[in-house]
């Protein structure tokens, strides 16, 4: 059973058991409703407050290997922090499902990282995978929507491709709605949309420390 925050607390654990044997069954999962509706609407109105200043433009790659491209995606986004309230809220609920799935999956996922994402207007992120075989430690790619009221007109739909480049799933970007893929597998975008799309993007991680030195995150 997964719980954070009295805030953060998953809708139904009946479903969750379900959602763990289709990752395991076809590699990703769509959960229409992880969270209910009052606590979503929580996070989204968070989200929405922050100021500029809480935003950075979103990079490609990690350390040396970072760069900004506009070409490839134009979304902002904000490194949760464990320290802040809703950001630790939702950061202690990925873990206990990390937990979970460690248990039921024996997948050793070590830790987790996640940002918020903003799309602006007529924002994308065009097609990519999270993770290259053997050359990142990112495991599970998650994304949670913050949206109400999202309408099939207003875009910004996630398309995620099958090995021939065929479209496996086309999802609507619904508050409450968990999508979880494995990150080196599914080759996936972000369609321009009509609204300023808001949503939870995580990856858990093996560790690949070397020497005693933790991987550091990003
Ligand atoms: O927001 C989404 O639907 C997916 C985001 C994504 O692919 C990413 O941040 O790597
Ligand atoms: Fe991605």
């Amino acid at each position: 059973m997964i719980t954070a925050d009295p805030a953060l607390t998953v809708a139904d654990f009946a479903t969750e058991s379900i959602a763990i044997d289709q990752l395991a069954s076809q590699g990703y999962v769509i959960v229409p409703n992880f969270l209910a509706r009052e606590q979503c609407l929580e996070l989204y109105h968070y989200a929405r407050q922050l100021d500029a200043q809480a935003w950075q433009q979103a990079g490609i790659g990690r350390a040396d290997s970072y760069t900004t491209n506009s070409a490839v995606r134009q979304d902002k986004i904000r490194w949760l922090q464990p320290e802040l309230p809703y950001e630790s809220a939702y950061l202690k609920m990925m873990d206990q499902l990390r937990l979970e799935l460690n248990r039921e999956l024996f997948m050793g996922l070590f830790d987790y990282e996640c940002h918020l994402a903003h799309y602006p207007p007529g924002a994308f992120y065009r097609k990519h995978l999270d993770a290259f075989k053997g050359r990142s430690n990112r495991i599970l790619t998650t994304v949670f929507y913050l949206n109400p009221d999202w309408q099939e007109q207003d875009g910004g739909q996630l398309v995620i491709y099958g090995e021939q480049g065929e479209v496996l799933e086309t999802i609507l970007p619904e508050a409450g709605k968990l999508v979880v893929f494995l990150s080196d597998v599914f080759v996936h975008e972000v369609l321009a949309g009509l609204r300023d799309r808001f949503s939870i993007t995580g990856w858990y991680r093996l560790n690949a420390s070397i020497g005693g030195v933790i991987d550091p995150t990003r």
